[in-house]
């Protein structure tokens, strides 16, 4: 029988979100083991460490939740097998990347991963489970996992257990995930309407009951909450494409863009949060899962749907490349041999992560104009940052090439493709900023990091060659301030 309450859960995949998801359930929920597994052992190892600093996520708050539960009731391994079978219930949270081959190519999500996860349970299972929908995926996928855990059910005589998919979403945002986690603005469970389904939904509650207020916990059918979750992320998405169209308006006019963010958010009905205008929005998601949607809403032959949320994302490329572009137009047509110090990469602060993080593609597009980048960014290391430009390298989408057809006016050549050579001759990674600016020509802050403010700015432009330029990604600095000491600074939307 499908349990109504559960003692023992594993999670397949120890990522950002399967770590601190499972480390605050750990936490709140002394009751219940939770094992959280991966096939990556040195990630596993990093969960592991004694030395909370080696957390394979950074996230504030994080070390201290894992020192709580850690060996108490909250384990990390690389046993699938077993956890899977202990467990009666199962999060799937493994990387739903956007799919790099075959059909749905640069559009849809990558479900391979979920889909052996799902085979793996059929494999193992000798109980009955719950199978929890943690990763993101496209609406009906739990149709798809339904079908691989029955077929083997069926594969089975004898030993038959059952199976009830749940979809969980997770709404937390990286940097912030500990303060989402202990204080969700809701957790949304879709399950099954026959029995096992309403059994399944009323343990997964009973779980976040412990922490979280009855009223915030949402139940709905299984295909709405698969949905709502692209749907958040399209719209979180949308707001932030709208305010970064409206910045290139504002510095066509002289209009300020964070003045008429602040006018328009004091609306209640438009709220002021999601309006800061950007360099352009990274993360592992936002991209990704918008692409998934514009693929469904193609596959389902809604093609005017599909183009409106697709020009989220063009926007979005556009932004980046505005910005490189006034980068190179302000630096006199050209930044060849020119040093660009780059003031964070992860793609916002408060994270180690750098997943589609703007970082990447302005450097890229820099260094197809010959620029010499200099990097400090205060939790990414020099590997990361390397593998970010290789990866780039084999995997531009289609979509950026043609949002950057010109540069400067004229017709540009098609992207080259720099070697892992040219790419370290090229890029330089240093331990402080004061390393990174010396000599440079210009600053780019592409991470809104808070320690960016509080540098000794007169000491950074004493070392830098003149004009010193600052081109603010990120609106955080004092501008006032900055042109005081001399700087020619240019932020997004200021007219
Ligand atoms: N990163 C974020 O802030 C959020 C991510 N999501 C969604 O959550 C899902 C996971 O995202 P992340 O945690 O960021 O990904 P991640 O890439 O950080 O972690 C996924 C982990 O799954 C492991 N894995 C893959 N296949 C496996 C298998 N068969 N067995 C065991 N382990 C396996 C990988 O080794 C990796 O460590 C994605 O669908 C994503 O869209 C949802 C909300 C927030
Ligand atoms: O599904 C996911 O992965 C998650 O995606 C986002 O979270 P995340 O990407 O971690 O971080 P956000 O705070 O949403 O920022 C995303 C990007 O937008 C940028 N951003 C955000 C807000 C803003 O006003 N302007 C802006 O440029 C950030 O700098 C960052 O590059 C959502 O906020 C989460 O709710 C969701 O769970």
């Amino acid at each position: 029988m499908i349990p109504n309450k559960v003692t023992n859960i594993a999670c397949i995949g120890a990522g950002y979100v399967g770590g601190p998801t499972m480390a605050v359930i750990a936490q709140k929920c002394p009751h219940i083991k939770v094992t959280v597994v991966d096939i990556n052992p040195e990630r596993i190892a990093d969960w592991n460490d004694t030395d909370l600093s080696k957390l394979p996520v950074y996230e504030p708050g994080l070390d201290q939740v894992v020192a709580e539960a850690r060996d108490r009731n909250l384990f990390f391994s690389t046993d699938v097998e077993s956890a899977i079978r202990e467990a009666q219930m199962i999060f799937i949270s493994v990387n739903t990347p956007t799919k790099t081959y075959g059909v749905g190519k640069g559009m849809a999500a990558d479900l391979k991963y979920v889909e052996l996860c799902a085979r793996q349970i059929a494999e193992v299972a000798t109980e009955d489970k719950i199978v929890v929908e943690k990763s993101t995926l496209p609406v009906r996928t739990a149709q798809a996992i339904r079908t691989i855990l029955d077929s083997s059910t069926d594969a089975m005589p004898g030993v038959s257990p059952r199976f009830s998919v749940l979809s969980n979403p997770e709404f937390l945002a990286e940097g912030t995930a500990v303060k989402d986690l202990h204080n969700p603005d809701r957790v949304l469970i879709g399950g099954e309407e026959d029995e096992d389904g309403q059994r399944a939904m009323e343990a997964l509650v009973e779980v976040y009951a412990n922490w979280v207020p009855r009223e915030r916990i949402l139940t709905t059918r299984i295909w709405s909450s698969e949905l709502s979750k692209l749907t958040a992320n399209a719209f979180l998405a949308q707001r932030i494409s709208s305010i970064n169209a409206l910045s290139a308006l504002c510095e066509k006019t002289g209009a300020d863009v964070d003045e008429v963010a602040h006018a328009i958010g004091t609306d209640t009905r438009i709220g002021p949060k999601f309006l800061k205008a950007s360099v352009g929005f990274g993360g592992s998601c936002f991209q990704k899962d918008i692409l998934n949607l514009v693929y469904l809403c193609r596959h389902f032959n809604l093609p005017e749907v599909a183009d409106y949320w697709e020009q989220v994302v063009k926007l979005n490329d556009y932004q980046k490349h505005r910005f490189t572009k006034q980068i190179i137009d302000t630096l006199f047509n050209t930044v060849s041999g020119k040093k660009i110090a780059f003031l964070g990469w992860a793609f916002k602060k408060d994270t180690n992560d750098t997943r589609e993080s703007a970082a990447i593609y302005v450097a890229d597009e820099l260094l197809q104009d010959h620029a010499e980048i200099h990097v400090y960014d205060p939790k990414v290391p020099a590997v990361r940052i390397y593998a970010d430009l290789e990866y780039l390298q084999a995997h531009r989408r289609p979509q950026f090439v043609i949002a950057t057809p010109t540069i400067r006016g004229m017709q540009s050549d098609a992207p080259a493709t720099l070697s892992s050579q040219e790419i370290r001759q090229l890029v330089h990674v240093h331990k402080t900023p004061y390393a990174a600016t010396e000599k440079a020509h210009a600053i780019a802050v592409l991470t809104e990091w808070n320690e960016f403010r509080t540098y000794d700015w007169q000491k950074i432009y004493d070392a830098m060659r003149k004009p010193a330029f600052v081109f603010d990604g990120r609106n955080i600095l004092d501008r006032e301030e900055l042109k005081k000491i001399g700087f020619e600074i240019k932020g997004i939307g200021k007219g």
